[in-house]
């Protein structure tokens, strides 16, 4: 109604006029409409009369009839008369309507404003009625999933507790039983011989509950920790019970900086989204402060992205280093490369950063042009506990010619990733793919959590910028150093998951829109949902 109001307002009455005048220029029909709304105003109030009077106005150029209250000519109608207005008008020769005063042309301004704010009501009440008949539709469809996942449920319970069964009574007669139908983390040991793949009833389960709902999905995931048969189960929730306990918990007795401080190394004119990926991914996984350190003209840009970036242009300055060392004291681990771009200068740098990190004892992570730098010269990075490489596919094969001269066996991944980490002196190394393959020269691990087909720009950014606190967060854990497990394999294997399912549950919501932005957005549920719940 406020609106109306406001919009009635606006109304100019002599627009009003000219529009008038306007729509009588291009038609007849619009001037016995305006006659007829005369007519019914001068019988329906029984007391203004059909006088006629010509008004001079300047704007039409053809006359628009305008009733008055006051009556000017030889019409009038003595005050008591019970004569209807329509035999007055019988007996009185009709005059051709012209120009009238404005009062009548109010009172139809106000008709007018009333069936529009009438128009405006049935609109809302259709528009409402719309939306209850979509929930209703929802809560069916919603009832109906619920359903279906109830009877998945039931199913996997009864497929599980059989192969539970057989595997443990066949496991001698038969040590190639296929593992069960979920996608398990494969944890393999230095023996390539012994990794194992996902089986046909992996793919065929993942392909399945890739075209189910969300719920279905949730049902789908849950079942990744307890479908795995007794020997992986137990390694499962060893690693996600390890990420678990790296993190920090939240408490009033903290102050601001305690839970991880992230400087991300990156960020030239070409690339400003990669740097802000990374860095906002560190801050929603629960770093306190992320800084970035690009090029001059990148730091704008970046800033402009958000306010809770800590952005240093300093990367093409002359003493970019020592810019960058003044920070490194309060920094707790550094990821090197994000939208670095390639020049020589740029590279150059990093490598300086890197080695200062090093000698801090920060952990590094290095992903996307901080790679092209390792690749053309390994040894910054190599035999550095703390390091962490986040190749995608095309990054690790030039790592891996670089290092072994001689074509990577694309066929055989595990084994070519714990060769890789091998040849770095056992650097933790995340080939990230259709499954991420984690290694420290000892072992494979293999995170499948279910993602989705969607492959934006920028995935890969948010997982380095995770990595980056879980890699601060598991190096500083005591209960991490009390077992056998590398902390860099620990965070790498959370990041992957995280990333994983920000990405499966942004597929949920967005599908082939999603960006990764969406993804962004699903951090805070999905690390709940994975290592909160
Ligand atoms: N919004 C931004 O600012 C973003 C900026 N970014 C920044 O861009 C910079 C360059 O990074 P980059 O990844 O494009 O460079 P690089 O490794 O040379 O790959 C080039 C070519 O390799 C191929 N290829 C890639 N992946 C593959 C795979 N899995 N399997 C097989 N092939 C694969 C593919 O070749 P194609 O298929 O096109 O022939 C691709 O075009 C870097 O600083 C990064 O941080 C990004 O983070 C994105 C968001
Ligand atoms: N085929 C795939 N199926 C499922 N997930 C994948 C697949 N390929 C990559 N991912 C996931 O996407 C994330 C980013 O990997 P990607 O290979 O896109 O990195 P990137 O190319 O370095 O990304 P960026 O665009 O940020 O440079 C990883 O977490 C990985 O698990």
């Amino acid at each position: 109604m406020e609106r109306i109001l406001s919009s009635r307002l606006a109304l100019d009455p002599q627009e009003f006029v000219e529009g008038g005048a306007g729509a009588e220029e291009t038609g007849e029909g619009l001037e016995e409409d305006a006659e007829d709304v005369q007519d019914a105003y001068s019988e329906g109030a029984g007391e203004c009369y059909p006088a006629e009077t010509e008004v001079k106005l300047e704007y039409p150029t053809v006359p628009i009839p305008i009733p008055v209250k006051v009556t000017v000519g030889t019409s009038a109608r003595p005050p008591n008369s019970s004569q209807p207005a329509s035999n007055l008008s019988a007996r009185a020769p009709k005059r051709p309507r012209k120009r009238r005063s404005n009062f009548p042309m109010e009172k139809m301004m106000e008709q007018f404003l009333e069936q529009s704010a009438q128009a405006e009501e049935n609109f809302y009440r259709l528009e409402e009625q719309r939306l209850q008949a979509e929930d209703r539709r929802r809560e069916t469809e919603h009832a109906r999933e619920l359903h279906m996942l109830q009877m998945l449920g039931q199913m996997f319970s009864s497929m599980s507790s059989s192969r539970a069964v057989s595997s443990t009574v066949g496991s001698a007669a038969s040590p190639s039983k296929p593992p069960p139908p979920v996608r398990p983390p494969v944890i393999s040991s230095a023996s390539h011989s012994h990794v194992r793949r996902p089986s046909a009833q992996t793919d065929c389960f993942s392909q399945q509950s890739q075209s189910l709902s969300a719920e279905t999905q949730a049902l789908a995931f849950e079942r990744y920790f307890t479908l795995g048969s007794s020997a992986h189960r137990g390694m499962d929730e060893d690693i996600f019970s390890l990420v678990k306990t790296i993190i920090p918990p939240l408490t009033s007795k903290k102050h601001k900086g305690q839970d991880g401080r992230i400087g991300i190394i990156g960020g030239c004119q070409d690339y400003t989204g990669a740097p802000y990926f990374a860095a906002i991914s560190a801050l929603k996984v629960g770093a306190d402060l992320s800084h970035v350190f690009c090029t001059k003209d990148a730091a704008t840009v970046i800033k402009s992205y958000s306010p809770e970036l800590i952005v240093h242009p300093v990367l093409d300055s002359l003493n970019a280093v020592e810019e960058i060392e003044k920070w490194l004291p309060r920094l707790h681990a550094v990821v090197v490369g994000p939208g670095l771009g390639r020049e020589d200068v740029l590279l150059k740098t990093a490598k300086e950063v890197i080695e200062k990190s090093k000698a801090r004892d920060i952990p590094v992570v290095i992903d996307a042009d901080g790679l092209w730098l390792v690749t053309q010269q390994p040894s910054v990075i190599q035999g550095y506990q703390k390091g962490i490489l986040t190749p995608n596919f095309m990054e690790f094969t030039r790592l891996y010619e670089a290092l072994h001269h001689e074509p990577m066996n694309a066929g055989d991944r595990q084994r070519s990733v714990l060769q890789l980490s091998a040849a770095m002196g056992n650097v933790t190394v995340v080939l990230k793919g259709d499954q991420d393959l984690i290694s420290d020269g000892s072992k494979v691990y293999s995170c499948s959590i279910e993602g989705s087909g969607r492959r934006c720009g920028g995935q890969g950014d948010l997982l380095s910028g995770s990595l980056g606190v879980l890699a601060h967060w598991a190096h500083s854990a005591p209960e991490i150093k009390a077992r056998s497990l590398n902390p860099s394999v620990v965070a790498a294997f959370g990041a992957c998951s995280l990333t994983r399912w920000c990405n499966n549950q942004a597929f949920q919501r967005h599908g082939r829109s999603t960006t990764t932005t969406d993804m962004i957005q699903e951090i805070g549920p999905a690390f709940r949902k994975l290592f909160e719940s």
